[in-house]
C-alpha cells in the first residue's frame, strides 16, 4: 500500500475581502508519497488555493479564513510549534512564473543551503550545487558559466534553476503551480522530463490546466469543481473510467461552470483545456 505524504481534512478556505468567496468547501484528499498528483479543474475552481494552503502560502495575503486541517504525516500543518519557514522548507513551492534571484547561477542554488547553514565546507557546497543542477538536467548547460547571472538563462532554464533551488533545501514535498505554462513547448517538455525523473524520489503535487500534461505525468488526479473535490483517482481510471458525472463531462470537454441544478446563476463556459488541445 502507498504511504500518504499529505492529507487535507475538511479543508475550507474563504476569501473575506470586498466579496466573500468560499474557494474550498470542505476538501478531504490524501496525497500519496513519492507520486505525482495533478490537481485539475475549470478556472476558478480552487486549484491554486488548495496548493497554497498545503504549506500555508495563502497566509501571505490578507483576508483569508481557513478551517479544517492539513496533515504532514501525522502532524497538523496549522497546529504546530514548527516555524512556518521550516514548514515551507519541508513543503517547497515552485511558482508559475520562473524568476531567478538577482544572483549568479551558482548562488541561486546555494541560496537556501547558505540560509539554513546546511554545509560544512566550500567543497561540500560546490558538490551540492552540482548535485542539484544535475538533478534538474541543467548542469551540462551551465557548468562553464556558474558565475553568470541566473537571469541571463532562458525562461525554461530559469524554471529548472528554480526547481534546483527548491530541491537544494531537501524538501519532502514539492508543490508545482502550473510550472510549464509560461514556457515554450520545447522548454516545457524539458521541465516535464525533469519532473518525471524526480517523481519517484519526491512527492510532487502539481496544478495544471492541461489534461494532456496530467495524463503524461500524473500518477493520481484530484478533480476540483467550484471549490468541491469531486473525484480523486489513479490517472488511468480517472480519464478512462470516471466515477462521477461531472468528471466525465470535464474529461470530455463539456463542462459548463455554474450549471448545478441548485445554482440559479447564468452558466458561463469554462476554458476547459481539453477542447483547446484537440
Ligand atoms: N485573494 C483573493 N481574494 C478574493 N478571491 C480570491 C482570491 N484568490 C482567489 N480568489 C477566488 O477564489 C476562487 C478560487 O481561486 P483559485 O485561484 O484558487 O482558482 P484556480 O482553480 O487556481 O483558478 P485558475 O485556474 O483560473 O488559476 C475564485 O473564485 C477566485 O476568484
Amino acid at each position: 500500500m502507498t504511504d500518504t505524504a499529505l492529507t487535507t481534512e475538511n479543508l475550507t478556505v474563504t476569501y473575506t475581502g470586498n466579496r466573500e468567496v468560499e474557494a474550498l468547501k470542505g476538501v478531504s484528499v490524501e496525497f500519496p508519497a513519492n507520486q505525482l498528483t495533478a490537481i485539475i479543474g475549470p478556472s476558478g475552481c480552487g486549484k491554486s488555493t488548495l496548493l497554497k494552503s498545503l504549506n500555508r502560502l495563502h497566509e501571505i495575503q490578507p483576508n483569508v479564513e481557513i478551517s479544517g486541517d492539513v496533515l504532514l504525516g501525522e502532524q497538523s500543518v496549522y497546529d504546530t510549534d514548527e516555524p512556518v519557514p521550516e514548514l515551507r522548507r519541508r513543503i517547497g513551492y515552485v511558482p508559475q512564473t520562473p524568476t531567478a534571484l538577482p544572483l549568479s547561477i551558482y548562488e541561486n542554488v546555494a541560496y537556501g543551503l547558505k540560509i539554513h547553514g546546511d554545509y560544512e565546507s566550500k567543497a561540500e557546497l560546490d558538490d551540492r550545487v552540482e548535485h542539484y543542477l544535475r538533478k534538474v538536467n541543467l548542469w551540462s548547460e551551465v557548468k562553464d558559466r556558474l558565475d553568470a547571472p541566473g537571469a541571463e538563462l532562458s525562461t525554461g532554464q530559469i524554471q529548472r534553476l528554480c526547481l534546483a533551488r527548491s530541491l537544494a533545501v531537501e524538501p519532502e514535498i514539492l508543490l508545482c503551480d502550473e510550472v510549464t505554462s509560461a514556457l515554450d513547448p520545447v522548454s516545457a517538455e524539458t521541465v516535464e522530463e525533469t519532473l518525471e525523473s524526480l517523481k519517484d524520489e519526491y512527492t510532487i503535487i502539481m496544478v495544471t490546466h492541461s489534461m494532456d500534461q496530467a495524463k503524461r505525468l500524473a500518477d493520481e488526479v484530484v478533480f476540483l469543481y467550484l471549490g468541491d473535490c469531486i473525484e480523486t483517482n489513479d490517472t488511468r481510471s480517472f480519464f478512462e473510467n470516471p466515477q462521477h458525472e461531472r468528471t466525465a463531462e470535464f474529461v470530455s470537454g463539456h463542462t459548463v461552470v455554474g450549471d448545478d441544478d441548485d445554482d440559479e446563476s447564468e452558466p458561463t463556459s469554462t476554458p476547459n483545456t481539453v477542447a483547446a488541445e484537440r
